[in-house]
């Protein structure tokens, strides 16, 4: 098994890479790329912890050795939010980093599963699927946009209110990666009741988590070690999935629904080839109705704008 993680020498990718290092299967190969010239440093940083996990780094010129052979490529290369800033502020210089690499993975890795962190996901997203389309290796599932980040805060935000142990807790999060676009489905929470002023405040809260961190950190950038967790558990569900065992995570995907948009997180049972199958996130409540409703405009926009960029 090979994981490549682009942007490996960031907040995200150290982070990501480390949680990696210690818990990928024995036998692996974890090749971290980054233009950071620290790159190198972080491998041999990182090969010095004592698991059968060979670490290599792999800097500027260097994209096609670390996605040679890789199985899965994970992508948080780009620039992170500023207080102030919108999650499709980060468009203008974070879609071209998006595009260039899915390119090498294009070429270097054409069977690869690809997750996307680079914000903004709902965009990012789709101009990758339209580069791998141009390209003629386009899997649509083998393609997804990382959005654990949302489930884990999820199950942390309701475990605290309701004191509860956030491990023992399954919280459905749907929809896109940005403000309102995040959908949490609260009423399908098993053994929790929550009542409407609860349902509102931890809907808000969820949905604007990654501004919180924005704004704690001051302009120090965004959420990375809570995501370097997401990821990594994003990443380990799919290499368990590719060994033979039943997974389902919750991430942003083509789906064939024209209700929804044309990427939407679901539930996703994944196999040995990414995507086996995308499972219905179950019935809404009235809130969750609307809130849905009330988004899916902006999310259908958020990825023409992808499309609209490789095409346009
Ligand atoms: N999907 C999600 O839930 C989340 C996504 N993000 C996003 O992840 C991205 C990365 O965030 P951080 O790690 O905090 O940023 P960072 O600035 O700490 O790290 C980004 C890394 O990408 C590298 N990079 C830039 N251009 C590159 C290229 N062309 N090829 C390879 N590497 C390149 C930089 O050298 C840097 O090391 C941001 O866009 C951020 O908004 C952040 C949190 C959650
Ligand atoms: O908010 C941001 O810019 C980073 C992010 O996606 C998150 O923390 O969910």
């Amino acid at each position: 098994m090979k994981v490549a993680v682009l942007g490996a020498a960031g907040g995200i990718g150290q982070a990501l890479s480390l949680l990696l290092k210690t818990q990928m299967p024995a036998g692996s190969a974890l090749a971290l790329y980054d233009v950071a010239p620290v790159v190198p440093g972080v491998a041999v940083d990182l090969s010095h912890i004592p698991t059968d996990v060979k670490v290599t780094g792999h800097g500027k010129e260097d994209l096609g050795d670390a996605l040679d052979g890789a199985d899965i490529v994970l992508i948080p290369a780009g620039v992170p939010r500023k207080p102030g800033m919108d999650r499709s502020d980060l468009f203008n210089t974070n879609a071209g980093i998006v595009k260039a690499l899915v390119e090498g993975c294009a070429e270097h890795c054409p069977n690869a599963c690809i997750g996307i962190i680079t914000n903004p996901v709902n965009t990012t997203v789709a101009i990758a699927a339209e580069t791998l389309k141009e390209k003629g290796v386009y899997d649509k599932n083998k393609l997804f946009g990382v959005t654990t980040l949302d489930v884990i805060r999820a199950e942390t935000f309701v475990a605290e209110l309701k004191g509860l142990d956030p491990a023992a807790l399954h919280v459905p999060v749907i929809g896109g990666h940005s403000g309102t676009t995040i959908l949490p489905l609260l009423s399908q929470i098993e053994g929790v009741s929550l009542t409407d002023d609860e349902v509102e405040s931890l809907t808000h809260r969820i949905q604007n988590a990654g501004t919180e961190v924005v704004e704690a950190k001051a302009g120090g950038g965004s959420a990375t070690l809570s995501m370097g967790q997401a990821a990594a558990r994003f990443c380990l569900s799919l290499i368990a999935a590719m060994q033979g065992e039943n997974v389902v995570e919750y991430t942003y995907v083509q789906t064939d629904d024209s209700d929804d948009a044309a990427f939407f997180a679901h539930p996703v049972r994944l196999s040995a080839n990414g995507v086996d199958e995308i499972l219905s996130y179950g019935e809404l409540s009235d809130f969750e109705t609307k809130a849905k409703q009330d988004m899916l405009e902006g999310l259908r926009g958020d990825i023409k704008m992808g499309v609209d960029f490789v095409h346009g």
